[in-house]
């Protein structure tokens, strides 16, 4: 059984990006420059942002950290939004998810300019990723593609089953899976709440991508021997035994599906870094492409 270490692979791409950026300082181009809008204060999202922020100063790309109150109006966040639309300097710009309730995401999501929307999520990104044109893929699939290929696994004409339909990770995973690309060309098979003998599907598949967030919901007796196991799942479980009070749980019970699985990524430690090793690649691109 082989990790698919998303710590180092993140790492290793972080070293290459941070070359990029010394390159266009010697060719006396712009610095790449990364903005972050986290409305509230729920502290997985802080976490997150925190170390975009921080993976940023690691490869020598500006940033700015817009901090916003909980209570903060949807017309102040669409403020912000064209504010930075507007903003020559910004190459790239995310709105971490979830945001509260009282906000309408999609209407959010829409206010970025598909140009500086380097987490991919504007219908038209979205649309261009479906068409397989040159677009900013969502950070956590597009991780999940990279790391398939640095470790050479093997998709084309494999039986994926995506078990999860979000925006951000089950669906466009599905559909990049699906595509023709290097860890694409697979038969795939989307999964969600409704999806009746959950079981039988996945004994049959060859490659696994559970991101329902349910931990630990994914068991060894669910998996065919020598299946290749994606897990996206982060959820924090009460443990008092812990310093933080927590531990982090993924959506596979990595105990008993790992006795089984060819490669599986760990919890933490997978498909995590990787998210934002590619949110970097794609504020990398944004910069590029403004020339
Ligand atoms: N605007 C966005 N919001 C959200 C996205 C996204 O891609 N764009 N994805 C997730 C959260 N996410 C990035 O924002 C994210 C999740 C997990 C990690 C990560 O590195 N996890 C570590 C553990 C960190 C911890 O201690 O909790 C790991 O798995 O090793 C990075 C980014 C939802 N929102």
């Amino acid at each position: 059984m082989t990790i698919l270490d998303g710590k180092k692979t993140s790492a290793d791409l972080k070293l290459e990006i941070a070359e990029s950026v010394k390159q266009l300082k010697l060719q006396g181009k712009k610095t790449p420059h990364l903005a972050a809008i986290l409305v509230g204060n729920d502290g997985a999202s802080m976490t997150y942002v925190g170390a975009k922020v921080k993976a940023c100063e690691l490869v020598g790309f500006n940033s700015t950290l817009i901090d916003l109150p909980e209570e903060t109006t949807e017309d102040r966040l669409l403020q912000e939004i064209e504010s930075l639309n507007n903003n020559d300097d910004v190459d790239g710009f995310i709105i971490q998810l979830p945001l509260p309730k009282h906000i309408d995401e999609q209407k959010v999501l829409m206010a970025v300019n598909p140009d500086k929307d380097v987490d991919g999520f504007h219908p038209t990104n979205v649309g261009k990723m479906t068409l397989d044109l040159p677009t900013f893929l969502p950070a956590t699939p597009f991780g999940i593609m990279e790391l398939l290929e640095r470790y050479n696994v093997e998709t084309s004409g494999k039986h994926v089953v995506v078990i999860g339909r979000s925006h951000i990770v089950g669906r466009p995973m599905s559909i990049l899976m699906s595509q023709k690309r290097k860890a694409g060309n697979a038969t795939v098979t989307v999964a969600h709440s409704r999806t009746k003998n959950l079981k039988e599907l996945t004994l049959q598949a060859d490659i696994i991508v559970a991101a329902l967030g349910i931990a630990e919901f994914l068991t060894g007796d669910m998996v065919k021997q020598d299946a290749v196991i994606i897990d996206v799942g982060i959820t924090r479980v009460e443990d008092a035994s812990k310093k933080r009070g927590y531990r982090l749980a993924g959506d596979v019970h990595f105990e008993s599906v790992s006795k089984k699985a060819s490669f599986i990524t760990p919890v933490p430690g997978g498909v995590g870094p990787m998210t934002i090793a590619m949110l970097l690649k794609n504020t990398l691109l944004a910069c590029k492409n403004k020339g």
